[in-house]
This record gives structure tokens, C-alpha cells and sequence, in this order.
């Protein structure tokens, strides 16, 4: 089987979107490469005295529609390539969700939980050092991304600030609400899923969430957040897992319980309560449910595994988890999919919200932020409905087309000088 590349991944799946909603070839070889890929080598000091060098990236896709935004992602296969896609993802993404935002990611080749809580302080202020010319409120705001959070943030926030001798709140989303961070971003990804979720079963005849069955894969940020949404909205969350493996119920899980369970430090293999049995990760993509909610990593749900789903919905937490072989299978078996660029946006919008209250010196009530949250993922999805009745096309290629559409118009009347 070929090697999975997410790059090459994103790029034929903008191919395909451009063929079908007749976009500019010659304005779409703009934005088929990201504008600048930065590599920067980490030095740290380790606990024990010793000395690592870590790779670091940020690679900065598109700002054409605002500045450049998009997590920070710290894993141990985490790459130059991989970074590239994620970028491009977020571009899109920002396009799709319609708010004035580019496109970036970045990222450091490194497993966090191998290093203790000072090392990977000494390791974030390193990283952030090296691309603070690059960064900035009206430049390129990072945000948190797996095994990256609030409190990472706080780090960047305060190498950023002592940089430039001053607070400077807007460099980053995703912070704590003390440091200016907004209500409602930790839980927003996740909160984003059920409304993409909730908006697709609607439009399904299926008004109401009652008895759904829901898997989830990952039970980080936006598995977590999302389990715990569905479950209070009445959802019977099925399956949940995380890197140890999977639990399931048939007749549901307590979603609250079992993050509890995780935050005190424990793997969901030694998880147990009345009625779960533990499951493998491709059982868990594989179990009867009506929503599969991938929110793990990329490449989960590739041409084997489409082929053995038993779902009728995919709603993509993650940030590519599905490949371009499955999604052709899926299309075929009828298995409806929400693409990540939709159905994920509900984080960069929260952020996108926290900038605002940053730059305008305003904190919004929690309340505030979530009726917000809806309304931007309603219309965008009603965007997305208009384009698949014009195409007749799938969720993905709707997604797809309303994003070239708008990064391409904005290329277009900028112009090309010089
Ligand atoms: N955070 C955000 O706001 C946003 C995140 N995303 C995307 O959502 C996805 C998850 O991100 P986030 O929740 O922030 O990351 P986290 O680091 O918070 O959580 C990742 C979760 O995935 C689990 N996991 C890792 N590898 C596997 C695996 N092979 N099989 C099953 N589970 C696995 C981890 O398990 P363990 O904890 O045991 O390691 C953890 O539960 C990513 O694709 C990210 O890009 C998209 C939009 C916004
Ligand atoms: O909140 C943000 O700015 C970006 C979150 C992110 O990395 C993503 O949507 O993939």
C-alpha cells in the first residue's frame, strides 16, 4: 500500500474540488503551495543537565484573507509535510467559516510526556523565541493543537510579551481566561462538532440527539469536549478511546466520568465500569453507531477501514483523519461525511472571538460566545447546503469549493504586483 502523505493528500482533494467547481486554474496554482515554510533547531537544557536539539516548524500557507492562524502541535512523528498540510487545512477552514483569518500551523518533533513540565516550559519559550519574527496579533497567531493547551499558550504568551516589553494578549488564542483567554475555547472544537452533527441530522429529518449513537476516537481537547456534549444533549455515546486503546457500552457511556477518569493521569485500558468492555482502535472505528467521530490524528480512517464502517455519519473532529481512497468508499457505501474543514472550525472561530475581545479590550459572557458559535456554524453550513444543490456534490467537495472560491476572489482582486 502506498505511503499515506497529508500534504499530498490535501492537495488532490483540492485538485478534485477544482475541477468540479470550475475554479481559475491559473489563480489556483497560487495557492496550491504554502507562501513560507520556516525550520528552526530547538537547543534545551534537560533536568538532568544534558543538552537536546529539537526540530521545530512554522509554515505559513495563505494570508490573503487575514492574518495567518492555526495550532501549535507538538508529537513525535510530527513533520515538515505534515505541518504543510495543516496549514493548508486551516486556510481553508478559515475560508469556510468566512472569518478574516489565513492560514498556518506549527509544530515540534517531540514527545511531550517524555519531558517533565519545566523542560517542556524551557522547550515552548525556545520555540517561541525562534519564531517571533514571524508571529504577531496582526501577523500570525498560534493556538493550542494535540498535546499543546492553555497553559502552553501562557508560555508563548509570556516569551512574546517579554520580547516586545509589553502585554500582548492578541499573539495567541487559547490561553487561559486570566491571561486574557476567552470563555468557551477550551470546550469550543468540541462544542463546533455536536453543532456540525446536529445541523447534518437535521437537515436529515432527525431533530433531536435523543438516542444517538455516538463513537468518538480520542478523548483529548475535541474528543473529550465533544462526548461530554453529546452525552448532555442526551446522545448515547457508544465507544470513546484514546492512544491505550478503546471502551464500549451499548448502552452508553458516562462521558463526565470517564474524563474524569483520564485528568487524574489514568489510560482508558484500565478504565472500568459496569457493562464496558475494552475495545481496539479499529474496533472502535468499526462499531455499530449512526455518528463516527474521529478526533485523534490524521490517516484513521483509510480504504480498509472505510470498507468496515458501520456507521452512517462521519463527523471529523480531527484535522484530516479520513484519506482520499475512503472517501471515495464512503461516497459509494452512503456514508454521509462532515469535513474537518466544517465540522472542526468551531476552535479557530472561538479563537477568532478571543482576538476580537483582545484587540477590542472586551470580555464576552460564556453565553455570548456559544449562541456566536452557532450562528457562524449555522450560516457556514447553510453555504455548504447551497453549493452541494448547485454541484451536486458531497459535503467534502461543497466545503472545498466555497473555500477556493473565497481565497481565490480575494488573490483575484488583490492583484499580483509585483
Ligand atoms: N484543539 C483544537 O482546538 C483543535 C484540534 N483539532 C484537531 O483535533 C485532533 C485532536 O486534537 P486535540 O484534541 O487538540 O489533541 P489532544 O492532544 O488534546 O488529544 C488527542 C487525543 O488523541 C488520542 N490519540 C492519539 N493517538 C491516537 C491513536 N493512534 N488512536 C486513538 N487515539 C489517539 C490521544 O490519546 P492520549 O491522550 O492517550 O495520548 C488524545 O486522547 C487533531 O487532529 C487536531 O489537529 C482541530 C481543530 C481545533
Ligand atoms: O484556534 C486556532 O487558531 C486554530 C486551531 C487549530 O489548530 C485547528 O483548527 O486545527
Amino acid at each position: 500500500m502506498k505511503k499515506y502523505d497529508p500534504f499530498e493528500n490535501v492537495q488532490t482533494v483540492m485538485e478534485q474540488a477544482a475541477i468540479l467547481g470550475k475554479i481559475d486554474r491559473r489563480m489556483f496554482e497560487i495557492i496550491k503551495n504554502p507562501q513560507r515554510e520556516t525550520k528552526v533547531y530547538l537547543p534545551v537544557e534537560m533536568d538532568d543537565g544534558s543538552i537536546r536539539v529539537f526540530e521545530g516548524y512554522r509554515v505559513q500557507h495563505s494570508n490573503i484573507r487575514g492574518p495567518f492562524k492555526g495550532g501549535i502541535r507538538y508529537h513525535q512523528n510530527c513533520d515538515l509535510n505534515e505541518i504543510k498540510a495543516l496549514a493548508t487545512w486551516m486556510s481553508l477552514k478559515c475560508a469556510v467559516a468566512n472569518i478574516p483569518y489565513g492560514g498556518a500551523k506549527g509544530g515540534i518533533q517531540v514527545d511531550p510526556s517524555t519531558l517533565s513540565k519545566r523542560e517542556l516550559c524551557r522547550l515552548t519559550r525556545r520555540y517561541t523565541y525562534a519564531i517571533e519574527p514571524l508571529i504577531g496579533a496582526d501577523k500570525d497567531i498560534p493556538a493550542p493543537d494535540v498535546n499543546t493547551n492553555a497553559q502552553t499558550m501562557a508560555w508563548v504568551l509570556d516569551t512574546y510579551s517579554m520580547l516586545h516589553g509589553k502585554p500582548c494578549p492578541g499573539v495567541v488564542t487559547g490561553k487561559p481566561v486570566e491571561l486574557g483567554g476567552s470563555r468557551g475555547r477550551a470546550s469550543a472544537t468540541g462544542r463546533g462538532v455536536v453543532i456540525a452533527t446536529q445541523l447534518v441530522l437535521k437537515t436529515n429529518g432527525v431533530d433531536s440527539l435523543d438516542g444517538v449513537k455516538v463513537a468518538v476516537q480520542g478523548m483529548g481537547n475535541v474528543g473529550a469536549n465533544a462526548a461530554r456534549i453529546f452525552c448532555h444533549r442526551n446522545a448515547c455515546v457508544v465507544a470513546l478511546s484514546d492512544v491505550s486503546g478503546g471502551i464500549y457500552c451499548e448502552s452508553g457511556l458516562d462521558a463526565d466520568a470517564v474524563s474524569a477518569f483520564l485528568e487524574e493521569g489514568h489510560l482508558l485500558k484500565d478504565y472500568q465500569a459496569e457493562g464496558v468492555s475494552h475495545i481496539s482502535n479499529t474496533e472502535l472505528l468499526t462499531c455499530d453507531c449512526d455518528v463516527l467521530v474521529p478526533a485523534a490524528l490524521e490517516n484513521q480512517i483509510n480504504a480498509e477501514v472505510a470498507e468496515q464502517l458501520r456507521c452512517r455519519y462521519i463527523v471529523e473532529g480531527a484535522n484530516g483523519p479520513t484519506t482520499v481512497e475512503a472517501d471515495a468508499i464512503l461516497e459509494q457505501r452512503g456514508i454521509t461525511l462532515i469535513p474537518d474543514i466544517f465540522a472542526n472550525s468551531g476552535g479557530v472561530i472561538v479563537s477568532y472571538f478571543e482576538w476580537v475581545q483582545n484587540i477590542q479590550e472586551l470580555t464576552w459572557e460564556r453565553s455570548q460566545v456559544n449562541e456566536m458559535l452557532e450562528k457562524l456554524m449555522t450560516a457556514s453550513f447553510g453555504e455548504l447546503l447551497e453549493e452541494r444543490k448547485k454541484t451536486a456534490c458531497s459535503y467534502r467537495m461543497a466545503a472545498y469549493i466555497v473555500a477556493l472560491r473565497r481565497l481565490l476572489y480575494a488573490e483575484d482582486i488583490k492583484g499580483l504586483f509585483p
